[in-house]
């Protein structure tokens, strides 16, 4: 865009407080209003926004969002609608048509072809870290946002992969399934102290990392692997390639995204380098690891035990699915020795679900009341003071568009005749988003203002909030 950006900085929180809310959201996210209020000038209560031209909020919340998220919701006066499982795609798609809002976790996918029918919708809020299950460039490109909870799980995911280690290790798995036969079987060969043994970390984020010191605690050497150089914690070390790690490891855990490079990251070839008698633990996604190569290196002793929390196909609700007609390998794997099958669970506890439920309805709150875009995935970050109830007369102008020469210019020419008290206005690639407090404004050129902007041929999406 040729226009300067940050138009109104000047009532915007500082550099570092910016940062901290970029790259931390759950610091700032639980309470923006305060957290920000204290660096802001103070002018009186902030004012519940509303739609200047719509009926109530509709929101259809997925996959058994927690009980702190839908609170908050309710909270705010939204209809919601919460079920406890993803829904089949036809069905999505009739439902998705009347929200505006929409809350999934990792199970439903928000395809090109679903949302092209979502015409109501402003915003997605993905109760979990992952957002592979969205398309977020369709969705930024018809201004809708989407927002994630980036780190809320990270320990339940680490402390979980620690149990798996030491399980593998002693064949716990295995032990106890025999002993649900009604069968002793007291072994120690091939059962080990995870003490001073090598783990290797593969994406060394914010689940990787954590893990790091947990292991570390445990007497456990780390050595990690990632695309991007990174400080080891502890006495963690960055190896270069993923070939080092896995002939060094004794035990290579994957914390990557899902993402073209990592899809079957781990295949035959990968398995062959691995040490004899290692172990393989999944709980990033399950397209990282070439199943059937890990169920044929595990008959062939290579590989000695494995942990799958995630898996290429997941069924959409519990049940007894996990059989052949999900996955072709399905009743293999089940059948391997010392191999643990949890249903992506990595991040299912109480702790890990309360939180992300209050970190991603807090920021639906704030998109949706105040049009602030911190924390979304998809669209610039973008935030403004909030306006105070000293000021019933403002109107607040979202205009998402298209990120071409041009626009801020006829934009405020049609801002022309009012007072623009603040504005801001930033890019991500093709989409930008501005944002302005305007006074003196009545319901009437709050119409005027939102036709005028509706006409622009830059326009992505409109809202006008008082
Ligand atoms: N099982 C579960 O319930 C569960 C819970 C949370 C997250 N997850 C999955 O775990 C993944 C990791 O989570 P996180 O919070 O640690 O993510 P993160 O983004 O903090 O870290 C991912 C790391 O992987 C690295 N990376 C990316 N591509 C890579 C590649 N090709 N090779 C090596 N490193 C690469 C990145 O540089 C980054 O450091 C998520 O994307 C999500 O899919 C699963
Ligand atoms: O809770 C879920 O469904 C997903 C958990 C995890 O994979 C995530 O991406 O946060």
């Amino acid at each position: 865009m040729a226009q300067p950006k940050d138009i109104a900085l000047s009532t915007q929180p500082d550099f570092a407080t910016r940062m901290s809310v970029s790259t931390s959201p759950s610091a700032a996210f639980h309470s923006p209003p305060s957290s920000f209020s204290s660096k802001l000038p103070q002018r009186g209560l902030t004012k519940q926004l509303k739609p200047f031209n719509s009926k109530d909020i509709k929101i259809l919340l997925l996959e058994n969002v927690n009980q702190s998220g839908r609170n908050i919701l309710t909270g705010q006066g939204y209809q919601v609608e919460a079920l406890k499982t993803s829904l089949p795609e036809d069905q999505l798609i009739e439902k998705i048509k009347d929200v505006q809002v929409i809350g999934i976790r990792s199970k439903t996918k928000l395809t090109e072809k679903v949302l092209r029918e979502a015409k109501n919708l402003l915003v997605i809020g993905c109760f979990c870290i992952g957002t592979n299950q969205v398309d977020l460039e369709y969705a930024a490109k018809h201004g809708i946002a989407v927002f994630n909870s980036p780190f809320a799980n990270s320990r339940s995911v680490a402390e979980l992969v620690i149990g798996e280690i030491i399980s593998l290790a002693r064949q716990l798995g295995d032990r106890s399934n025999e002993m649900h036969q009604g069968t002793w079987n007291k072994v120690s060969a091939k059962c080990w102290e995870i003490r001073g043994k090598t783990l290797g970390i593969v994406g060394y984020g914010h689940i990787g990392s954590q893990l790091s010191v947990l292991a570390e605690a445990m007497g456990m050497t780390v050595i990690y692997y990632d695309v991007v150089t990174l400080m080891g914690l502890g006495t963690a070390r960055q190896v270069p390639t993923l070939e080092a790690l896995l002939t060094e490891a004794d035990f290579v855990t994957l914390h990557v995204p899902e993402l073209p490079e990592t899809k079957n990251m781990i295949s035959t070839a990968q398995l062959e380098k691995m040490k004899e008698g290692s172990y393989l633990i999944n709980a990033s996604r399950g397209t990282v690891v070439d199943i059937q190569a890990l169920i044929n290196a595990m008959r062939s002793g290579k590989i000695a035990g494995a942990a799958l929390d995630v898996y290429p196909n997941e069924p959409s609700a519990n049940g007894d699915y996990f059989n052949r007609q999900l996955n072709q390998w399905g009743e293999d794997l089940r059948s391997v020795k010392n191999i643990i099958l949890t249903p992506h669970i990595g991040g299912s506890t109480e702790e890990a679900q309360r939180a992300i439920g209050v970190e991603v309805s807090d920021a639906l709150v704030r998109y949706i009341n105040q049009g602030v875009t911190l924390g979304s995935v998809n669209l610039p970050e973008v935030n403004l003071r909030s306006l105070t109830l000293d000021e019933p007369n403002y109107a607040r102008v979202i205009y998402v568009h298209h990120n071409v020469p041009g626009v801020l210019r006829k934009v405020n020419e049609i801002f022309g005749n009012h007072n623009v008290d603040k504005q801001i206005s930033d890019s991500r690639g093709d989409v930008a988003y501005l944002m302005a407090d305007v006074s003196d404004v009545n319901l009437g050129d709050m119409k005027e203002l939102f036709d005028a902007l509706e006409a622009l041929s830059s326009k992505i999406m409109v809202r006008v909030l008082y």
